[in-house]
């Protein structure tokens, strides 16, 4: 039995009758309160296909804590569907929530006196948001997600999100016909689960197991897989042995384990919004990761796994290759990890990795074979982006690593859709898609919908766009986001006009603005910094409080 439990602040000695009466209210037995209180973080809601499921792993979870003598305890997060958020003013409320399910996963979890936590995340913001909140709690920690969904079916082929939202490209483009178009969203998303490339939540759940945070096969084993809830029971056993031993979140996610995370984002290709929420995350251990480390990292770590959007494999073909640990392996062998760091299962990463080889080099390539000698993520400086910019290198066609050409500029995501699909896009063109930052937008959306639409028109191997927003995981092509300084800090994006000419070099690292200094100060006099009037309630809040996105977008600065 463990002694010394936070939860007897709350529920020992006679003082406490009230608060054990209330105990009695939830129906729970003396026997139950004798034993560590374990808080679930249930990230479950009936509106994100991804978390659908959760209740069925909270439920696994319950048991596993249960079974190794816990008292299981389920509390709510909320959770935001990017995919439906996607395209329109919801997105706005995507990235925002990230803070809001850390502080209030922190309220909980302290009101309540919890002498540790399982968290039950999946999708987008819940991953990074109760990663933060487990650093900044430090009470013992395990996670075990939702899983992948399984992939889609179109015309025998494996599809995935960022194939329908192309499709609508496609279909502007006349290039296929409502009744296919209809064909893909019936046929896309055919399971619960967090969407089936290495998009953001994916990226998340792999980077979680790197973290030391997760079990083997949190990040790929599918939702609808019946691993999934051996592996939630698991998780709910394993959280009685972390009590036990005393590990805390803050002897796992360490620098170390920082870098490996990086590292392994490299290997498996991962969102390009991991470069907002590791840094956020890693903020709260008080560990600094920033952008020139990413690169540092990128240019000694070989890009290994192409899924959607990259290529054409999925989390269902990563899981039977041997998952994360299998990458991590192929990873570990070429020294680039540091293995003696710490994890949830009690061991070091090295004892982890024991056994867990690749079983398949085509969907995990050999180092000999990798798809570029270089990481997914590359971080772009120059005078548009002197805090940085950062793009999925290894999603982008190999004509466009290098680029010049002219910008049309869009003061809204809106516009730059109207523009893309009223034809005003010529072969060359740079889109530039400003105000849309952590602070201008606010909330710094992705731009999954342009993105798409140019891909699916087939031009993202003759465009390129740039925002202070941010991208999708299923966002492919020449997509530069999270340019830091944002308009609205007046960054020089915001004094970009239409016609000037941008110079991009993916490989050199570097974004130009190619407008003489003299005109740009001129400029910097005459074109006000259009900061929105009318933002109201939470966002008005967020607006004022959110750090740049180089520094991950943090509000806790
Ligand atoms: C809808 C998606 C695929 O989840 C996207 O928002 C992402 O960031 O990957
Ligand atoms: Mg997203």
């Amino acid at each position: 039995m463990v002694s010394d439990m936070k939860s007897d602040n709350m529920k020992t000695g006679q003082e406490k009758a009230p608060q054990r009466s209330l105990l009695h209210a939830l129906g729970m037995t003396e026997e139950e309160m004798r034993r560590p209180l374990v808080g679930i973080v249930s990230s479950w809601n009936e509106i994100v296909p991804g978390h659908m499921n959760l209740d069925k792993i909270t439920d696994a979870v319950k048991m596993g804590v249960a079974m190794a003598g816990g008292t299981p305890v389920v509390f709510p997060a909320i959770a935001v569907c990017d995919g439906i958020a996607m395209g329109h003013e919801g997105m706005k409320y995507s990235l925002v929530t990230r803070d809001l399910i850390a502080d209030s996963t922190e309220a909980m979890a302290l009101a309540h006196a919890f002498d540790a936590l399982v968290m039950v995340p999946n999708c987008d913001k819940n991953v990074p948001g109760l990663l933060m909140a487990a650093a900044r709690l430090n009470l013992p920690t395990i996670f075990v997600s939702g899983g992948p969904m399984l992939a889609g079916r179109i015309d025998g082929h494996k599809t995935s999100l960022s194939s329908m939202f192309e499709a609508v490209g496609k279909y502007k483009a006349g290039k296929i016909d409502e009744t296919k178009l209809k064909e893909y969203e019936l046929n896309t998303c055919p399971s619960c689960g967090s969407c089936s490339g290495m998009y953001t939540a994916n990226s998340h759940n792999c980077l979680t197991e790197v973290l030391g945070m997760g079990l083997a096969g949190n990040g790929t084993i599918p939702a609808v897989y019946s691993s999934r809830i051996e592996l939630a029971k698991h998780a709910g056993m394993q959280i009685m042995d972390l009590i036990e031993k005393d590990i805390r979140p803050l002897d796992i996610m360490t620098e170390a384990a920082f870098r490996n995370a990086l590292t392994a984002d490299m290997a498996l290709g991962c969102s390009t919004n991991s470069m907002l929420h590791l840094p956020a995350i890693a903020h709260e251990c008080g560990v600094d990761i920033n952008l020139d480390l990413a690169n540092e990292i990128s240019a000694v770590t070989p890009n290994l796994c192409h899924l959607a959007p990259a290529g054409p494999t999925y989390m269902e073909d990563l899981n039977a290759a041997g998952g994360v640990y299998a990458v991590l392996n192929e990873l570990d062998q070429l020294g680039l990890l540091d293995t003696s760091v710490m994890t949830v299962t009690g061991k070091t990463m090295k004892e982890n990795l024991q056994g867990h080889e690749n079983l398949n080099p085509e969907v995990i390539r050999k180092p000999e074979n990798a798809y570029s000698k270089t990481g997914g993520i590359a971080v772009l400086r120059g005078n548009l982006a002197p805090d940085g910019c950062v793009v999925k290198q290894s999603a982008v066609a190999p004509e466009m690593l290098v680029h010049e050409g002219p910008a049309k500029v869009f003061d809204s995501e809106e516009e730059a859709i109207a523009g893309i699909f009223g034809g005003k896009i010529e072969a060359g063109d740079v889109i530039v898609i400003r105000y849309e930052g952590p602070a201008g937008g606010p909330g710094m959306r992705e731009m999954l919908s342009p993105t798409s639409a140019i891909a699916g028109m087939g031009l993202d191997k003759e465009v390129a766009l740039i925002t202070d927003g941010r991208f999708s995981g299923a966002t492919r092509g020449a997509s530069i986001g999270h340019v830091s300084p944002e308009a609205v800090h007046g960054g020089l994006i915001a004094y970009v006009k239409d016609g000037d000419r941008i110079a991009i070099d993916i490989p050199n690292h570097t974004i130009e603005l190619l407008v003489p200094e003299a005109e740009i100060e001129q400029r910097k006099q005459e074109m006000p910094i259009k900061k929105k009037e009318n933002v109201k309630g939470y966002l008005k809040r967020y607006a004022s409080m959110v750090s740049s996105a180089d520094k991950g977008a943090v509000i806790n600065r």
